[in-house]
């Protein structure tokens, strides 16, 4: 190994996702198979055991890349020099929970882990947040390493994103790269705007390709609801897809994109999202960045539904806000 390994840190590791994502990191499918990583893993203490049996079966795959495995139950150590950042682990909504009750909680871990990140990460430090609520998680972390440039915190749409792909898709009988500048728009939830009107098959609008009650009321909620939808069908929420959509975020992010992605970044006030709100966006990668798309038309239909999913962000910030988590 000619290059020195780069430290991937994830959260969770013991958890549905953790299992699915960190084979696929070991084996060099989230920054390229010339480059040798790191793993950290860090869990709280009750599942630490659990995830040293994920490091045993790492060991037994002898993958060429996997430069070492630390297991740790202590934010610090695990973000100390860490250049990509997976934040995975949250904590689940429980019987009887309200939605205030729930952002607190997730407040106790995004907050130490922003701490964290800010004492310790490396310069080029990259975050992706997949914990939900994710936008929010994200803006607490974000928050909380103000050391950090705000562009290095981002949340996962990218699972809405490939969602919206397969729907069209096998709506229009394509393959999935026929399809080109699909975008998500807002919160990673039921409120988010998956938008065909910028989207293109073999050339052409996708929105002039279906029609208009298609597009409405199926193509958005199937998109928007699908987590809930998984969940109804597994009993639990989707792993091996939302693993393989970090995948995809960390990659494009690292090497860059030829089409547009969707992402959540830091709003800079583009499309009258409120400056700072961790919004999804269509985006491309370039040079290690993910930019935001600039000088779309927003007609009446996509603005109406863009500022319905970043009220509810808006109404996530004050609720953090109002528990001083931001
Ligand atoms: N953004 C997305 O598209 C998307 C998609 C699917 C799931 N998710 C979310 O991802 C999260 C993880 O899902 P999962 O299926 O792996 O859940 P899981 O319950 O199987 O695993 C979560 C793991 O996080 C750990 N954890 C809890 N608090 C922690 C902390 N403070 N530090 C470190 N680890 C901690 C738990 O011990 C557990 O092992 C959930 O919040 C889920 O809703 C997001
Ligand atoms: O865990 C969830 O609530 C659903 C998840 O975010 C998903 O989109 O599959």
């Amino acid at each position: 190994m000619a290059q020195a390994p780069v430290n991937v840190t994830v959260t969770g590791a013991a958890g549905a996702i953790g299992y699915a994502l960190l084979f696929r990191i070991a084996s060099g499918q989230l920054l390229g198979t010339d480059t040798p990583v790191r793993l950290r893993l860090l869990e709280i203490p009750q599942a630490v055991k659990a995830a040293e049996g994920t490091a045993m079966e790492l060991d037994d795959c002898a993958f060429p890349l996997l430069a070492g495995v630390d297991i740790t139950d202590n934010p610090k150590q695990a973000f100390d020099g860490v250049n990509v950042a997976l934040l995975v682990g949250a904590r689940p909504r429980s019987k009887g929970m309200e939605r205030g009750d729930l952002l607190e909680a997730n407040g106790g871990i995004f907050k130490p882990q922003g701490e964290a990140i800010n004492a310790g990460a490396a310069d080029d430090v990259k975050v992706l947040v997949v914990g939900n609520p994710a936008n929010t998680n994200a803006l607490i972390a974000q928050q909380h390493a103000p050391d950090v440039p705000a562009e290095r915190f981002t949340a996962m749409t990218r699972l809405d994103h490939n969602r919206a792909l397969s729907q069209l898709a096998t709506k229009l009988g394509v393959s999935v790269t026929d399809i080109s500048t699909m975008s998500i728009w807002g919160n990673h939830s039921a409120t988010q705007y998956p938008d065909l009107f910028h989207a293109q098959v073999n050339g052409r609008s996708a929105a002039e390709q279906v029609d208009h009650a298609w597009l409405e009321e199926t193509f958005i909620p199937t998109v928007a609801k699908r987590g809930a939808a998984i969940i109804e069908a597994r009993g639990a929420s989707s792993a091996a897809s939302a693993a393989n959509a970090a995948i995809d975020h960390v990659y494009d992010w690292v090497h860059g994109t030829e089409d547009w992605t969707s992402a959540g970044v830091v709003s800079d006030g583009s499309y009258g999202v409120p400056e700072g709100l961790i919004s999804s966006f269509p985006v491309v990668a370039r040079d290690g960045k993910y930019e935001i798309v600039q000088g779309l038309d927003i007609d009446e239909f996509s603005r109406a539904r863009i500022d319905a999913s970043v009220r509810e962000l808006t109404e996530e910030r004050d609720a953090v806000a109002k528990l001083g988590l931001v």
